[in-house]
């Protein structure tokens, strides 16, 4: 067994989560149990009161978080400490949106003046693109941008440009490649004019698959319209930290934005990755962006655990999934803009904390990262709710609405605001066969009847939840919620002792995936693999079943 299930505080929190009355019960004798459980911070309100919680569970969870010196290692984050152990690498994403005249240091070099030299860099290209200036291979200025990109260098531009839609200047017109699916940059392709159009080719390693495939589809598509290789440089700009493949691969060296390999790919929105984003909605608005993970970095740095949201929010989700054996976590956005963000958080936390080996190598003995999943209000309520209200499952579900919408059309927000609030208060509250059978006491159903029906109608309610608020969702309270979410997966590995900052796992997947392909290809034959894989290689190859 771990030294972490051996811990008096996690057997106590075992013993303790047999213990806890039904949330009802911790409403009805504590009226101010809000004020309480909310705290708010960067522009953002968490009311944490609809948990499964008492102040003995928070207190617990507390003293977990302390044994297990999370506060000695979000400074050694911070800090720039060695905390990736398998690749031997700092975690700094939290450096791209430090102010310009902080100084961190990493192996001798401050890193925050390389930061802004790539911001400054951003900066002249997006007023160059945005201006006008910045001619294609016909002298005409640029109308589209093709964003190309997969995993992080792909849901963060993505997301963040749709949730900021409000802010976007209008000048651009914005499309994203990620799938290797030929499909996906076809139907990219058929409507845009290769003299306006730009290609933001984004990948760390410039080495992945579907991104190197997707980019020489589209250099192809740019030349057979008319263009040649020195038009190229126009229209072609990559992001990564490997220069020199971006280089060899034919971007012009002048239009390569570096990044950092202390900054994963999945925390990597701030950097150059981010700027598909910063095109369409302007350097001022994605420095805006910036200040507001900063912010919540601020807060996430300097809070006592006690009033620490990302730390409240990383404990009682770990509560779930360690003491209630909660498998997922649902994220609700109520708010259109922001549809994408539980996609965002799933690949963020999924990707960080799926593992089963701390970090000195033990195999756990206790569940680590959730399913993360999600989508936009009031549409799950027609979908999934049903399952959250009745299903065996144990979902924890935190709801993110700003108060004022950026579309203020009659009823509309609020309605959706009714629909936000109703769903928390039933997912805690539940209704209980009493009260379903008064609610039948008027139907014609025979007693029988009425008695079978009222059993169908009882949700058991106790159903944890999170609510986040904000004014109104701006670039600023956007950057403070997303860094919310980074510092929650940073606490529940921190505590778990996993490393969150590999991704080992995606590794084997991409090797067999080249065999196959190898396959598929050449005639090398599949006989000496397992009887599926070598069937389907070879229905592919015949291509009918
Ligand atoms: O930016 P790159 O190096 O192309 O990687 C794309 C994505 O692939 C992964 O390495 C594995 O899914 C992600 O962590 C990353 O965001």
């Amino acid at each position: 067994m771990t030294e972490l299930t051996q811990q008096a505080t996690w057997q106590a929190l075992a013993q303790h989560s047999k213990a806890l009355p039904h949330m009802r019960e911790l409403f009805s004798t504590e009226p101010h149990r809000f004020d309480n459980m909310s705290a708010q911070a960067c522009g953002l309100l968490l009311d944490y009161s609809k948990n499964r919680a008492s102040n003995e569970t928070l207190s617990l969870l507390f003293k977990l978080a302390k044994e297990s010196q999370l506060e000695s290692k979000i400074k050694a984050m911070f800090a720039g400490d060695i905390i990736n152990n398998t690749e031997q690498r700092a975690v700094l994403h939290t450096a791209l949106r430090a102010p310009a005249d902080q100084v961190i240091n990493l192996d001798g070099n401050n890193i925050v003046a390389e930061v802004q030299q790539t911001l400054a860099k951003m900066g002249e290209f997006v007023n160059s693109v945005t201006s006008g200036d910045w001619l294609g291979y016909t002298g005409k200025t640029i109308t589209d941008v093709v964003s190309i990109g997969i995993g992080g260098s792909f849901l963060g531009p993505k997301i963040v440009s749709q949730a900021l839609r409000p802010y976007w200047t209008g000048k651009l017109n914005c499309h994203f490649v990620a799938n290797v699916d030929g499909t996906s940059i076809t139907e990219k392709l058929k409507n845009l004019d290769p003299q306006t159009t730009l290609f933001v080719m984004s990948s760390k390693s410039f080495g992945t698959q579907e991104t190197l495939t997707n980019t020489l589809t589209a250099k192809d598509w740019f030349l057979k319209q008319g263009a040649t290789q020195a038009d190229v440089a126009k229209h072609f700009v990559a992001v990564s930290s490997n220069v020199e493949k971006a280089t060899e691969f034919g971007i012009d060296a002048n239009n390569i934005f570096p990044m950092w390999d202390w900054v994963g790919g999945r925390y990597s929105l701030w950097s150059a990755i981010g700027l598909p984003i910063a095109l369409l909605i302007g350097m001022d608005n994605f420095r805006e962006l910036l200040a507001g993970a900063h912010a919540m970095d601020e807060h996430f740095a300097n809070t006592p655990l006690e009033n620490n949201m990302p730390v409240i929010m990383g404990l009682l989700s770990l509560w779930y999934g360690n003491f209630f054996n909660a498998q997922s976590h649902v994220v609700l956005t109520y708010d259109h803009y922001l549809r994408g963000l539980p996609a965002y958080f799933q690949q963020l936390d999924m990707e960080s904390n799926g593992k089963s080996v701390t970090l000195n190598g033990t195999d756990v003995d206790y569940s680590t990262g959730p399913i993360i999943w999600g989508g936009e209000g009031t549409n799950g309520q027609h979908a999934y709710h049903q399952l959250l209200h009745q299903g065996t499952a144990l979902i924890p579900a935190d709801f993110i609405m700003p108060l004022n919408s950026h579309n203020p059309v009659g009823e509309h927000h609020v309605q959706l605001a009714s629909n936000c609030f109703g769903q928390t208060q039933a997912l805690m509250q539940g209704r209980t066969f009493e009260e379903a059978l008064a609610e039948l006491e008027s139907s014609q159903l025979s007693d029988e009847q009425k008695q079978l029906i009222a059993k169908h109608k009882v949700m058991p309610g106790n159903k944890p939840s999170n609510t986040i608020l904000m004014d109104k969702l701006t670039p600023s309270t956007l950057g403070s919620l997303i860094a919310l979410y980074e510092h929650r997966t940073f606490v529940q590995g921190a505590i778990w002792q996993i490393n969150s900052f590999d991704q080992w796992g995606v590794e084997l997947g991409k090797q067999l995936g080249n065999d196959v392909l190898d396959r598929l290809t050449a005639d090398k034959n599949a006989d000496e693999l397992d009887s599926s894989s070598n069937s389907l290689i070879n229905l592919f190859r015949q291509g009918k079943i």
